[in-house]
């Protein structure tokens, strides 16, 4: 056990210090927690008059010298999925010092975080994952700038350690990175784990309900509520609880109740510290983010557990994209951030609407309206809708906050932004039926595009998945499925738990799942994109002119971010050093270089003989996501080859505005694209 800090011993068990006391939290009749903001002020507001009392922002007073900040030595992150693995795996990268322990129920979860197949596939995290959960070893690196932009193996920094040795084993120009112990572990011995930490971070997910009171827009906060009463029962006392989760205004406040009815006369901070992560994106958001939000009570021993989650972050994020305001404006602030994403997909899918019943060209909409500063150009992008497991979920949060608040105008207002979605999507394969003549009988329909956005296997909400269903009911031949980053096989098990396992073609229905796009086109009368990815994209050029192999992604090379600016290279000099060498190296260079080439990885062990992902993995032929295999996006595809496969009329449904519609109709497809007919 590590020993008890300065906040902890000022706040030990059997003291109150800030005068909290224990009330009963209510539950909906599910028994999961209702979390309605009515209810909540039934109680007491101790938290409430504190967070009144002050809702300036405390980001002077955090940062003030006088301000004791408990050092954190040990963290346990509740919940090992999307967003608890990689912020738990980046905070362990970037503070060696602090054991960083994440825990789920979850056994398989947390086996394959333990193994060669991390449960998630996002770019970059196999890097910080081998450096923060299997530590690494010593390595020397030149610290100069290269000065050419094509490194081959023989450059290597490491591999001219020896030689001209100067004292203490240094060589000239270089620097020696000492071994790193790992730091990062994965347990399923939830309440062990919460005892032990200084900070309990809760990433636990928190869907919405589907039955009970506020069944369909209410927040279920079942999951979140056992793990308060885990942590009510064995944090140690003074512990910083920690709301990573997205959670309904005002959940603090029945944190408290819980952990004071747990443990009265225990005293414990409450933080609301969301997160803001895209699914794809994860690990260059969580290394590089536009802010870090903390909310707090406004007391001292609140400044001061900001201030210690604050020092965390501290590591590796600039002071002055840490905000702090009162824990309930946190709380809030995630709920809106993603509302507000939500609303303009919305916007721009209504006007797409107007574009095509007009003759107007939504990207042309769009690109003239971002130009604009106050309106800004992302997240206007047209298409079917957004997708994944958040943006609904929490604008029908928003929209329960406002009914419970008898804020109806309001509610009404943000509950359009899902209807608009949805018409968004239902109008993209009402056109798909028409085109094809109103029926999909004896019809082929291929789907590009399984997962929620590109770049990312998380399907969760996946819009393909509802088109897919829709489809079905048409009665089609078949429907062929094709993802360039999901795995074929939890594709097809995906489907057989979600729409049914009689939908799949082995079983008598039309759904089967390809590993190659072309396949997928054999025989078939429509293609549909339903995901952004790169690889759909085609070229202005001909593909028969060689651009249909060219690179997704053509990328200008990193900065060599040598020579370093400290002596001893920080966690992100040697990440970024990595990823140049890696970038810049020629194409001849071995493999095990390009995988690692500042040699600093120890050995992932190999899995038990009855690991279910290596049988999987050998099953299906297909290597997954783990630590030895990234998912590298592919080739763009050669839409003549498709043109080939297709039957006529070879329509292309394109859902997310991927395509050149004049170039796709140049190699003879006829193409229907949201908002997108340019007809005048
Ligand atoms: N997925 C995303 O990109 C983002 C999600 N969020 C929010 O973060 C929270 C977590 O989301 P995800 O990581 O996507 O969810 P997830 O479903 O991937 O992971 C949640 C994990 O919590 C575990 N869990 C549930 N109850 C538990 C318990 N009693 N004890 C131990 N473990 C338990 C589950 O087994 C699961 O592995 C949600 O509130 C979500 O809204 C916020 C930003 C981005
Ligand atoms: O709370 C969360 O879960 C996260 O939700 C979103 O992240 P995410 O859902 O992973 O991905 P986005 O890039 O926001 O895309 C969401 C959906 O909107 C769609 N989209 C996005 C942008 C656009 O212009 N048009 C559009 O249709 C995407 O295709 C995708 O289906 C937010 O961007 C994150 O900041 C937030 O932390």
């Amino acid at each position: 056990m590590v020993p008890l800090t300065p906040s902890v011993v000022d706040s030990e068990e059997g003291v109150i210090v800030d005068g909290y006391s224990g009330y009963s939290a209510p539950t909906t009749p599910d028994g999961s927690m209702c979390f309605s903001p009515i209810s909540a002020e039934d109680g007491s507001a101790n938290l409430t008059a504190k967070v009144r009392s002050n809702g300036r922002s405390l980001t002077s007073a955090l940062f003030n010298t006088t301000t004791r900040t408990p050092p954190v030595r040990n963290i346990c992150c509740v919940g090992a999925g999307y967003v608890g693995g990689p912020t738990a795996a980046v905070v362990a990268f970037q503070n060696p010092h602090i054991r960083v322990t994440v825990v789920d129920r979850d056994e398989t979860r947390i086996r394959r975080w333990n193994s060669q197949h991390p449960p998630i596939y996002e770019p970059g995290l196999n890097d910080i994952l081998r450096v923060a959960r299997d530590g690494a070893k010593e390595c020397v690196v030149l610290n100069k700038s290269e000065e050419t932009n094509t490194l081959d193996s023989d450059d290597a920094p490491n591999s001219s350690s020896d030689g001209d040795s100067e004292r203490n084993g240094h060589v000239r120009g270089t620097t020696t990175v000492g071994t790193r112990q790992p730091n990062l572990f994965f347990s399923t011995d939830v309440a062990r784990c919460i005892g032990e930490a200084d900070v309990v971070l809760v990433a636990v997910n928190t869907p919405t309900k589907t039955r009970g009171a506020g069944a369909g827009s209410a927040t279920d906060m079942t999951a979140f509520e056992a793990v308060t009463a885990v942590v009510a029962q064995y944090a140690r006392p003074g512990a910083i609880i920690v709301e990573k989760s997205t959670v309904p205004c005002r959940t603090a406040q029945l944190v408290q109740d819980t952990l004071a009815l747990h443990r009265p006369n225990v005293h414990f901070e409450v933080l609301s510290n969301p997160e803001f992560l895209a699914a794809g994106t994860a690990i260059k958001d969580l290394l590089s983010p536009d802010r870090i939000l903390i909310g707090s009570s406004s007391t001292p021993a609140g400044h001061r557990a900001a201030a210690a989650l604050a020092s965390v972050y501290a590591s590796w994020i600039p002071q002055s994209r840490i905000i702090t305001t009162n824990v309930f404006s946190s709380e809030l602030a995630k709920l809106v951030a993603n509302s507000m994403l939500a609303q303009r997909i919305s916007s721009i899918n209504s006007i797409a609407a107007v574009c095509d019943a007009t003759g107007a060209d939504v990207d042309e909409v769009a690109s003239a309206i971002g130009s604009d500063p106050r309106i800004g150009s992302k997240f206007l992008k047209a298409g079917i809708g957004f997708g994944g497991s958040c943006f609904k979920k929490d604008v029908l949060s928003l929209v329960y906050l406002a009914e419970t608040l008898i804020l109806p105008e309001v509610a009404e207002y943000w509950r359009a932004v899902i209807m608009m979605n949805e018409y968004a999507r239902n109008r993209f394969v009402s056109r798909v039926v028409r085109c094809l003549n109103n029926t999909l009988v004896g019809k082929k329909v291929t789907v590009f595009g399984y997962a929620f956005k590109k770049d990312t296997n998380d399907t969760r909400e996946s819009p393909a998945l509802d088109i897919i269903r829709t489809l079905s009911e048409e009665g089609p031949r078949e429907i062929a499925i094709y993802d360039p980053c999901c795995i074929p096989a939890q594709m097809t098990d995906e489907i057989s738990r979600f729409v049914g396992p009689g939908f799949l073609k082995v079983n008598g229905g039309p759904v089967s799942v390809y590993g190659d796009a072309y396949a997928a086109c054999e025989g078939s009368d429509a293609v549909m994109i339903t995901t952004e990815f790169d690889e759909f994209k085609n070229t202005v050029t001909s593909p028969a002119s060689g651009a249909a192999s060219a690179p997704a992604r053509p990328k200008a090379l990193p900065v060599d971010p040598r020579p370093f600016e400290q002596d001893e290279p920080s966690e992100n000099d040697l990440l970024a050093l990595q990823t140049f060498l890696q970038r810049s190296a020629t194409a001849s260079a071995p493999k095990s270089f390009l995988s690692d080439p500042l040699n600093r990885f120890n050995l992932v062990p190999d899995c038990d003989g009855d690991c279910p992902d290596c049988h999987l993995e050998k099953a299906t032929g297909t290597t997954g996501y783990g630590a030895n295999e990234a998912y590298v996006p592919k080739a763009r595809l050669d839409w003549r080859k498709i043109y080939g496969h297709m039957r006529r009329p070879h329509w292309v449904f394109d859902g997310r505005g991927v395509l050149d519609i004049t170039e796709m109709e140049r190699l003879g497809f006829r193409v229907e694209s949201v908002g997108r007919q340019s007809r005048f």
